[in-house]
């Protein structure tokens, strides 16, 4: 059964009486503290740009029940001013979308909103729209579920997965807003506009502030809900990124060679460690300085990970040692990596002062063995290998464990240990 019916029934029962003046009040306020949260929360500490427009939304609805509440108050308005209730209510919904796409890094589009709110004043100008509030809601309705349903539909579709949990109250809450408009058209037209009483008063009125000082009111937490835990999560990513590189840390690489090795185990797939480390780079800080210095390992990051392009678990270990996980791939793919990297790096020269500063690095390689207790025991292996290509000669790639080099790459790359 509809709430709508539910609550009617209620009242009937119970003598609820609530007044629509007092519900759109109310509604004024709650869209008020809204704006306010909102605003506080984007000036405090959050400063997410998604904050403004929600501000602007709750505002623009705030105007609309306020403008609402003085025109009830007087028992009826112009044209005009129902038209600027209208307007504002639709421009409110079309902040909650707006604030929806820029929190998923879409542009806001408030350009289309100011179009709208301007056709929806222009609407009132028709005959059919200056009739009963009957065909207002028949004419607003789909717009109003369109946008409630949008900003739901782009939540679902383009949440990333650690997001979901805190997208998934504000889905809800546009979902049953959309169905909400929706129910109270369908009992308008039912009843050719002229329902029974709500809860003690006008159904028209009463149903909609009602439903207005509920959607505020959840709308508050929800938008809160999605911007606190957009906040605990960039300062996870943060706690897990190196600032310099912006590749993962030491923390990240325990983390996910952690998970990567208890699964590789369980699956028996390839896990490798590629570490590398930039061939005497102390002088290179000592002739240009440590601002050269930092350019140049950017530089060498930068080069190797549009080789590895692909896999995400690249991490900086030292301070110019970098380590990648790779998993499920052939020795022979990754020995090949190793080797274009290196390459890469000897290819393309850092350019100081307009000048070549030619770079190297050495590179190790190791795989997952059947003796390994822990992910420690294959990066260890591959740092032996790093100092083996270090003590021959550097500028190359050392294998631990001949089995891993395929025959077509042993002419290229060397072979350390069993
Ligand atoms: N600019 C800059 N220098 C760093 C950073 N981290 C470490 N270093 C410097 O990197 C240098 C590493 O020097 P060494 O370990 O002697 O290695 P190397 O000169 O590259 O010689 P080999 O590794 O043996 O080829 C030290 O001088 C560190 O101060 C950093 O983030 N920025």
């Amino acid at each position: 059964m509809n709430n709508s019916f539910i609550l009617m029934e209620l009242s009937i029962q119970v003598g609820w009486r609530l007044d629509a003046f007092t519900l759109i009040v109310a509604a004024a306020l709650a869209a008020l503290t809204m704006a306010a949260s909102m605003g506080l929360l984007y000036l405090a500490s959050a400063r997410q740009a998604c904050l403004v427009d929600w501000t602007v939304a709750a505002a623009l609805f705030a105007l609309s029940n306020g403008l609402g509440a003085i025109g009830l108050h007087q028992q009826a308005g112009p044209i005009l001013f129902i038209a600027c209730v209208n307007a504002l209510h639709i421009g409110g919904h079309f902040g909650m979308l707006a604030g929806v796409r820029r929190h998923l890094h879409l542009a806001p589009g408030w350009r289309w909103g100011v179009l709208l709110m301007a056709a929806v004043l222009a609407a009132h100008g028709l005959m059919f729209a200056r009739g009963a509030p009957l065909y207002r809601l028949a004419l607003f309705t789909p717009f109003v579920g369109a946008l409630n349903l949008g900003a739901a539909w782009l939540l679902w579709r383009r949440s990333e997965r650690e997001a979901c949990a805190a997208h998934t109250p504000l889905i809800v809450l546009q979902v049953l807003s959309a169905l909400q408009q929706a129910a109270r058209m369908a009992i308008m037209l039912a009843y050719d506009g002229r329902p029974p009483g709500f809860l003690g008063g006008d159904f028209f009125r009463t149903s909609g502030a009602l439903a207005m000082l509920v959607y505020m009111s959840l709308a508050t937490m929800c938008c809160a809900l999605i911007v606190s835990h957009q906040q605990t999560l960039a300062l996870r990513r943060a706690s897990l990124t190196d600032v310099l590189t912006g590749w993962l840390n030491r923390r990240a690489l325990h983390d996910v060679a952690t998970r990567d090795f208890r699964r590789c185990r369980r699956n028996g797939s390839a896990m490798f460690f590629i570490t590398f480390d930039i061939d005497h780079f102390k002088p290179i800080n000592d002739r240009y300085g440590h601002g050269v210095g930092d350019a140049a390992i950017c530089h060498v990051t930068a080069l190797s990970a549009r080789v590895l392009r692909g896999y995400d678990a690249l991490f900086r270990i030292g301070g110019e040692e970098f380590a990648v996980l790779v998993v499920g791939e052939h020795a022979g793919n990754v020995c090949a990596m190793a080797e274009r990297l290196r390459e890469a790096v000897v290819a393309t020269p850092l350019t100081v002062e307009g000048k070549p500063v030619a770079m190297t690095v050495s590179v190790g390689v190791a795989a997952l063995d059947a003796h390994d207790q822990k992910w420690e025991d294959i990066l260890s292996r591959a740092d032996v290998a790093l100092y083996h290509a270090k003590q021959n000669g550097r500028n190359r790639v050392s294998v631990h464990g001949s089995d891993v080099i395929g025959r077509g790459q042993a002419a290229r790359l060397q072979a350390v240990g069993a």
